[in-house]
């Protein structure tokens, strides 16, 4: 029986983990597509370098070509990240009639729906199951499990990286620094890491679980994008004083008339929240359907064997589908056209810290800034600080609509009472 011939294209923390699968569970992969599975060519950058698995040595190459145009290479696995190159590579392996597989979200959140009309256009597949939230089967979800219900909302922890630091932050005490020096050892940051913690790769997701879960073109633009980067220690322990904790958290929302918004950015969450409760390099996605209700999704988001699982899953759809012959057929295109929430439209709870200067009625002043724009507080609280002749203010407010919220801020910064915004979070309450 002729085997599955397999071009793998980089061998790092999930190449290597793509390598390991194969190879360990061959006797199930063989009884799931009917033949063996080979790995044929593996595209590295440093054909010398030490490697986790024993390969031998003719098996690497520094030339795509020798994958690209290899007529026996049925199916190309792409896990070498970067954008511009790749995609020109992948589209090179399309155009050859090779099926692809992908763990790039970088690429697949711009370039997504080019290549997965390419590949339609060649009757080849196109699969990207481990460029969301790692081996947790999300994108197969929405686009199998839930393909019969309207997706109404989407949330979730989808970046290893950043969850693992605030975790180890909140938790362990331990530095940013250190943190994020740990997840790179760890391998789940990207190689660099600024993506990750300025919440870029988060929303790269998003765009493509709203781009899917809600069938409509959402791009990377359309993702309110902050990151991680100046959440303080004092931050994570106010919040948690106040019974919250602080998560990226990537929200995607439609209302009943299907305007959309999407977002990542820190967030406080109650300590009983089921996300509240996705630690280290975890991830979950909660998804709301309006027929099947609440489900949650929970995995690894990030690291060798879970995201290598993701992909080889993919392969195997991809043998099922040469062995049915029907590849390249189970892309369906967005069916709504897009349309954004504006800021008068998307409400949410805030919390906000200020330090101000410690006088009579400024406290009272604050609270008519926002009584002005019909603002009315959760909690408050005004804390002396020691041995100056300033307080911080520390509050959370009830539901309001974002430009609001925005406009008591422009607001705050002319008070000349207010000497620093320290900073200010969206707050989640329950899940629907
Ligand atoms: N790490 C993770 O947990 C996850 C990663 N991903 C995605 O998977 C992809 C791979 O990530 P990861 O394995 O962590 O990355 P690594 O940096 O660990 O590995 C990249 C591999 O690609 C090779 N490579 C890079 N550029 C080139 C090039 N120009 N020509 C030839 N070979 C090249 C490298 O070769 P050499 O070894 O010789 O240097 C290396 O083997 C990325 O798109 C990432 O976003 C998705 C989900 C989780
Ligand atoms: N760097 C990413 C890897 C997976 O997508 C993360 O930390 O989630
Ligand atoms: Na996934």
């Amino acid at each position: 029986m002729k085997p599955i011939s397999i071009g793998l294209l980089g061998l790092g923390t999930v190449g290597t983990g793509v390598v390991k699968i194969i190879s360990n569970h061959q006797d199930k992969l063989m009884h799931q597509v009917g033949c063996p599975v080979e790995i044929k060519k593996i595209l590295v950058k440093d054909l010398v370098k030490e490697r986790d698995v024993t390969i031998p040595s003719d098996m690497l190459t520094i030339s795509s070509d020798d994958i690209i145009y290899d007529p026996e290479i049925d199916v190309v696995i792409e896990v070498i990240g970067g954008v511009e190159e790749t995609r020109k590579l992948l589209l090179q392996a399309l155009n050859n009639k090779k099926h692809v597989v992908t763990a790039n979200k970088d690429l697949m959140a711009v370039y997504g729906p080019e290549l997965l009309s390419v590949a339609s256009r060649n009757g080849c597949d196109l699969f990207y199951e481990a460029s969301v939230a790692g081996g947790i089967p999300i994108l197969r979800g929405l686009t199998d499990g839930l393909a019969s219900d309207r997706i109404t909302k989407m949330m979730g922890i989808v970046n290893g990286t950043t969850n693992y630091i605030l975790t180890k932050m909140c938790k362990e005490k331990l530095s940013y620094t250190e943190a994020l020096k740990r997840a790179q050892e760890l391998g789940f940051a990207e190689s660099d890491p600024t993506a990750d913690v300025g919440g870029l790769d988060a929303a790269r997701k998003m765009a493509i679980l709203a781009t899917l879960g809600f069938s409509m073109t959402i791009d990377l633009d359309d993702v309110k994008v902050l990151g991680i980067t100046e959440v303080s220690d004092e931050d994570l322990a106010f919040s948690q004083k106040l019974g919250y904790t602080v998560k990226l958290i990537g929200l995607a929302q439609r209302c009943k008339e299907d305007k959309v918004e999407v977002s990542v950015e820190p967030t406080l969450l109650p300590i009983d929240h089921p996300l509240a409760m996705v630690n280290d390099e975890y991830n979950a996605v909660y998804v709301y359907g309006e027929a099947v209700g609440e489900t949650m999704f929970y995995g690894p988001g990030a690291g060798s064997l879970p995201t290598a699982t993701a992909v080889v899953s993919d392969l195997v759809a991809v043998m099922k589908n040469m062995r049915l012959g029907v590849n390249g057929s189970s892309a369906v295109l967005p069916q709504f056209e897009k349309r954004l929430k504006t800021a008068e439209e998307i409400c949410g709870k805030h919390f906000l810290r200020l330090r101000v200067k410690d006088e009579v009625g400024v406290f009272a002043q604050i609270t008519s800034i926002f009584a002005e724009d019909g603002i009315s507080f959760e909690k408050i609280m005004q804390l002396p600080i020691k041995g100056e002749q300033a307080s911080e203010i520390v509050l959370i407010s009830h539901d309001a609509p974002l430009a609001n919220f925005e406009r008591v801020l422009k607001k705050l910064r002319t008070y000349d009472k207010v000497e620093e915004i320290k900073s200010t979070y969206k707050v989640e309450g329950g899940l629907v």
